[in-house]
């Protein structure tokens, strides 16, 4: 898992891996320059754009005048905008790699550029370096790259957002950031969406044991960890190592709940899946998913169960009752998610009751209603740090980059997912993961690193194939693939 550091802390990163490689820092940015060209070669952009890339003085600029070198190499038409008047200020590895420029590339001052009818341009302009307010000439700069009518891609960061805070005043407004070696924390912030744009992450060739010693909550969670944290079967395994679950969810004229959460588990693995619901609606139910179970009215037997999941569409007016019996009744960690956080909302004194390690998976809104509303995500990332210690639970905040906030204070921000999934019933599929996960023995961290990963990846899968008309059904239906992308049996 990688980890996020502060802007701060990435120049005592570069050293300490330069130091134990015992290699120079220009090489590191030769690595950045690289999988940033990497990356740009996948895309496949049109030669016959010119590509104009913005350098400031600082090794941002840095990366920025070998990612010119290497275009140049590539035969695409560049030019360098330097966003700098005194280049006695030059950070040594920029000013090597701006003296390595070939002739072909054409260097003008920001102050001189006039923009070209359509260019591709590429924001190496301020990185993690940035302090303070923005200096009046780099708001002009900034003020100019947003000007211009091309597609815009930021080296590291937008020039002008914060590395770790939020944004206050002005900054670059990118198409794209390729951010380098960890996404930096503030693109992760739903406010910053705007500013950020998709975000892709290079590997520079630093490895995770090499951020050990740097200490940090917050985490990014990527394809190769995944394997890790999945519990394996035998040859031997039968129904009952899969785990019997419950999903209490749906109610009358929303049992698409129910039935989407219990596909979800039984996509998952789960053994036996049981839903709880209104008996009038089992016909929905049975009809839906002829593998699924039915069960009606609270009854005494939840000893059964290895794991629980309760909250999709169940209503709120009457479920307080229901919920202070679940909790006082079934000791083991369980998903609550939906109108079940609603009512603690209404009810925080149940909150007390709920077991330990137990997984709450709001949205914002559902996040607001049980701990008051926040002015920001980094005031939201804190209520919910201090929350989980308190009453010892894991929380999932979701959304793009869904954050696992874990008791012990660990966040970590996922990766997978896209924006075709903010579909009616996408929640209710993840309660069913988490639970089946649960109900197979997994740690309530190892469930939600996995069922949140695979949930992600899942929709993605969805809507590569069906874009903007993916629904909840989809996202179930793809969970099977995402064992086989993963490689996990
Ligand atoms: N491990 C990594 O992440 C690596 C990072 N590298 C690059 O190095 C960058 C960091 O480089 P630096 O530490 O040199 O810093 P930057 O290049 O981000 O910023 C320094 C420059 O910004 C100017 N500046 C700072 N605050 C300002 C303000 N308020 N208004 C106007 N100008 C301001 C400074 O005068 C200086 O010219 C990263 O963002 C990344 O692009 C790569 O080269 C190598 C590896
Ligand atoms: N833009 C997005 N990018 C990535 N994931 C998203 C996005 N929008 C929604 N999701 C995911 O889809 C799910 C939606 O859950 P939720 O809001 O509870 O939906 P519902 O209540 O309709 O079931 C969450 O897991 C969330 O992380
Ligand atoms: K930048």
């Amino acid at each position: 898992m990688l980890k996020i550091l502060s802007g701060s802390q990435v120049k005592e990163l570069d050293a300490a891996y330069i130091n134990r490689k015992g290699i120079s820092s220009l090489n590191l940015m030769e690595s950045a320059a690289s999988g940033f060209v990497g990356w740009w070669t996948a895309m496949d952009f049109d030669k016959q754009l010119p590509v104009v890339v913005f350098c400031g003085a600082g090794n941002n600029g840095g990366d920025g005048y070998a990612i010119a070198r290497l275009l140049h190499g590539l035969d695409f038409e560049v030019i360098v905008v330097q966003c700098f008047t005194d280049s006695s200020g030059m950070s040594p590895d920029a000013l090597f790699n701006k003296q390595s420029l070939p002739d072909g590339v054409q260097v003008r001052h920001w102050s001189e550029f006039a923009p070209c009818e359509s260019a591709v341009v590429i924001d190496a302009y301020l990185g993690v370096g940035l302090r303070g307010p923005l200096r009046q000439e780099a708001v002009e700069v900034i003020q100019k790259i947003n000007s211009l009518a091309g597609l815009k891609i930021s080296v590291d960061i937008p020039s002008g957002l914060p590395s770790d805070g939020l944004l206050d005043g002005l900054c670059v407004r990118a198409d794209f950031t390729v951010t380098l070696a960890f996404p930096k924390l503030s693109l992760l912030f739903p406010e910053h969406a705007s500013v950020a744009g998709k975000l892709v992450l290079v590997d520079i060739g630093i490895e995770d044991s090499d951020y050990q010693e740097f200490p940090s909550t917050y985490f990014f969670l990527i394809k190769k960890d995944l394997k890790s944290y999945h519990r394996t079967f035998h040859r031997f395994s039968h129904k009952g190592d899969f785990g019997k679950i419950m999903l209490f969810a749906g109610s009358i004229g929303k049992m698409g709940a129910a039935v989407l959460a219990g596909k979800a588990a039984l996509r998952t693995g789960s053994g036996l899946v049981t839903v709880q619901i209104p008996e009038s609606e089992r016909q929905v139910v049975q009809t839906a998913a002829p593998e699924l179970m039915c069960s009606f009215g609270l009854q005494g037997n939840l000893g059964m169960f290895d794991a629980l999941g309760v909250g999709p569409a169940i209503g709120v007016d009457d479920n307080a009752g229901t919920l202070a019996y679940l909790f006082q009744n079934f000791p083991k960690p369980m998903v609550i998610d939906a109108d079940a956080i609603t009512l603690l909302g209404k009810k925080p004194d149940l909150v007390q009751l709920i077991p330990k390690g137990s997984i709450l998976t709001p949205h914002l809104v559902e996040f607001d209603r049980i701990l008051g509303r926040s002015e920001n995500h980094l005031e939201r990332l804190e209520k919910a740090s201090d929350f989980c210690n308190k009453w010892g639970l894991n929380m999932l905040i979701k959304g793009a980059n869904s954050v696992i906030c874990l008791a012990d204070g660990r966040q970590i921000f996922n990766s997978s997912g896209t924006h075709y999934m903010a579909t009616a019933g996408a929640g209710d599929v993840l309660t069913g993961i988490l639970t089946s996960l649960l109900g197979q023995g997994y740690s309530p961290e190892q469930a939600m690193i996995c069922g949140v990963y695979q949930h992600g990846l899942a929709g993605e899968i969805a809507g590569e194939r069906k874009r903007r008309g993916t629904i909840a059904s989809d996202i179930v239906e793809a969970i099977p693939e995402t064992f086989r992308r993963l490689d996990i049996s």
